[in-house]
């Protein structure tokens, strides 16, 4: 006789179909945004801009938890991740400020800094299709597969984008909340 079909637990749901396709357009968004912390990095050192910018981050929190609400996602998840996004560009900015300050042959000089305004463009960009990315997977966030299908994406972009020791760190970190619940 054919085995009776499984008991499927409301709180803990099967991912659907395309789930890691989506949680590896999150690990690699994530890794994006990630990059930019080198450009911040060189844009502070040398000046008086601190790693640590509440106002910055309060400005970011805002604006990617009204995106969230203009795509009808969840401002609360998206806000968590973001924190986790910006404590994530710190460990590369501050990896970075400490091998600068024991090498200073390989620190950027102030000629090759560059604006943090731009950059701060860049990572707008970025913030926004992370939060596209984040409106479009809540349901492989909310399965029991999530973490398991975010290690290994984020593996895979390890992989893909070469990330080095500091990034791939930094990327774990980036991904800790993800997975709701
Ligand atoms: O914009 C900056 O100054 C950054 O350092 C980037 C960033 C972020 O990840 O968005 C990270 C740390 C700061 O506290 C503020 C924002």
């Amino acid at each position: 006789a054919a085995p009776a079909p499984a008991q499927r637990s409301a709180a803990a749901p099967v991912a659907p179909a395309g789930s890691y396709a989506r949680l590896h357009t999150l690990a690699d968004l994530a890794a994006q945004r990630l990059a930019t912390a080198d450009l911040v990095a060189a844009a502070k050192y040398g000046t008086d801009s601190p790693v640590d910018d509440p106002a910055r981050e309060q400005q970011v929190l805002d604006d990617v938890a009204r995106q969230a609400r203009e795509l009808g996602a969840d401002p609360a998840a998206t806000v968590r991740i973001f924190r986790d996004q910006i404590e994530a560009n710190k460990v590369v900015q501050r990896a970075l400020h400490r091998r600068w300050d024991a090498d200073p042959s390989q620190a950027p000089t102030p000629e090759e800094r560059p604006d943090l305004a731009e950059v701060r463009e860049e990572i707008n960009r970025v913030n926004e299709e992370l939060v596209r990315g984040i409106a479009d997977s809540p349901s492989a966030r909310a399965a029991v597969s999530c973490r398991g299908l975010v290690t290994l994406g984020a593996l895979h972009v390890r992989h893909e984008r070469q990330l080095d020791l500091p990034h791939t760190v930094a990327l774990e970190r980036a991904l800790r909340s993800v997975c709701a619940g």
